[in-house]
């Protein structure tokens, strides 16, 4: 199984770069740019990265984005994520940055998606693995501050697809980012959120309807409520399911109670990603086979998995086509 799981071509959704930040690269570059960070070596970093709510984690993930300052940083950052998704199979990726978490530092835009654009640009055509970005929005940040970002997005636009919603979900509900996102809608964005992660049902319910999402990011409390289940499933939307990160933020208490087959077996479609790998304990191929292990998930199941992957992403048709030939080609020989 874990052979299958390995070379199974798959497509990660759900995926923040900042999060894929591992702690060896995070000290190279901090000692590069001359800026202490308050730990001395791995294993004092692997001790920080225990977490009671999704609170504790953000707060350890600013800091830890705090040392990314040049282009330079920003393209080692994404280009060794992406060296990352070749030796695992995963054959494309659509991965969110929070551009609010550097220009609130005062580093520009430009720098933030110059290098981030320039590895995915690198890594199509040395590694095969294609990309499109998801700029999101910090809901802790007000919906002006979201305004702005839009603003500064806009001599970038032909680099993004999408707009994201992210960070501490209780207490900011999607409905606080209705107006920036129909600005975003109208530039041509394509609007998804997190929902359901931490918040309520009632959250995706606002990010359905208000933000108007195409797909949701977690949605795990979607579950809570009969009717959203059904109109999630009406409007064929996928939910981009996170297992490690949810044990990690506790928003699951262990991987054997994960309700991702429970949203399978009631019709939704599912897809399994990361979320922040370097911060939850594994990439997007330890996901897939933890919640195989604890779930007692077959082949099968795997396939679709990896099937939804490529059918909800946000690639033209022809592309999803190829990709998902090429998957079931490899499950024909492998079943
Ligand atoms: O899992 C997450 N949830 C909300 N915001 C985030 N920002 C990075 N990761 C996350
Ligand atoms: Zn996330």
């Amino acid at each position: 199984m874990k052979t299958f799981i390995e070379n199974l071509p798959k497509a990660e959704l759900h995926l923040h770069i900042e999060g894929s930040f591992e702690p060896a690269l995070m000290f190279e570059i901090a000692k590069r740019n001359n800026i202490k960070i308050p730990y001395n070596s791995v294993e004092e970093i692997e001790e920080a990265y225990k977490f009671d709510c999704l609170q504790d984690f953000l707060d350890i993930y600013y800091q830890g984005a705090g040392v990314l300052t040049t282009e330079q940083d920003f393209y080692d950052l994404t280009y060794s994520y992406l060296q990352k998704c070749a030796n695992q199979n995963v054959r494309h990726t659509e991965i969110m940055f929070d551009p609010q978490t550097h220009t609130e530092r005062g580093i520009s835009f430009e720098t933030v998606i110059n290098g981030i654009s320039k590895a995915c640009d690198d890594a199509k055509e040395k590694l095969n693995v294609t990309s499109l970005l998801i700029m999101s929005y910090l809901r802790h940040l007000s919906e002006e501050e979201a305004f702005k970002t839009l603003e500064q997005s806009l001599p970038f636009k032909h680099k993004i697809t999408a707009v994201g919603l992210d960070s501490s979900e209780k207490g900011n509900p999607p409905s606080k980012f209705k107006n920036v996102y129909k600005a975003s809608i109208k530039e041509g964005y394509i609007p998804v959120a997190h929902a359901g992660e931490e918040g309520s049902a009632d959250y995706v319910w606002e990010a359905i309807d208000l933000l108007g999402i195409k797909r949701i990011d977690h949605g795990n409390n979607s579950l809570q409520d009969d009717k959203l289940i059904a109109e999630i499933i009406k409007r064929d939307m996928a939910l981009t399911v996170c297992p490690l990160s949810n044990t990690a933020l506790q928003v699951v208490d262990d991987l054997k109670n994960h309700p991702l087959k429970k949203m399978i077996d009631l019709g939704l479609k599912v897809t399994i990603n990361s979320d922040d790998p370097a911060y939850f304990g594994g990439q997007v191929n330890k996901n897939y086979s933890d919640i195989q292990k604890a779930l007692n998930l077959t082949k099968k199941d795997l396939y679709l998995l990896a099937k939804n992957s490529f059918q909800y992403s946000f690639l033209d048709e022809n592309s999803k086509k190829n990709y998902i030939k090429e998957l079931d080609n490899y499950y024909l020989n492998n079943a």
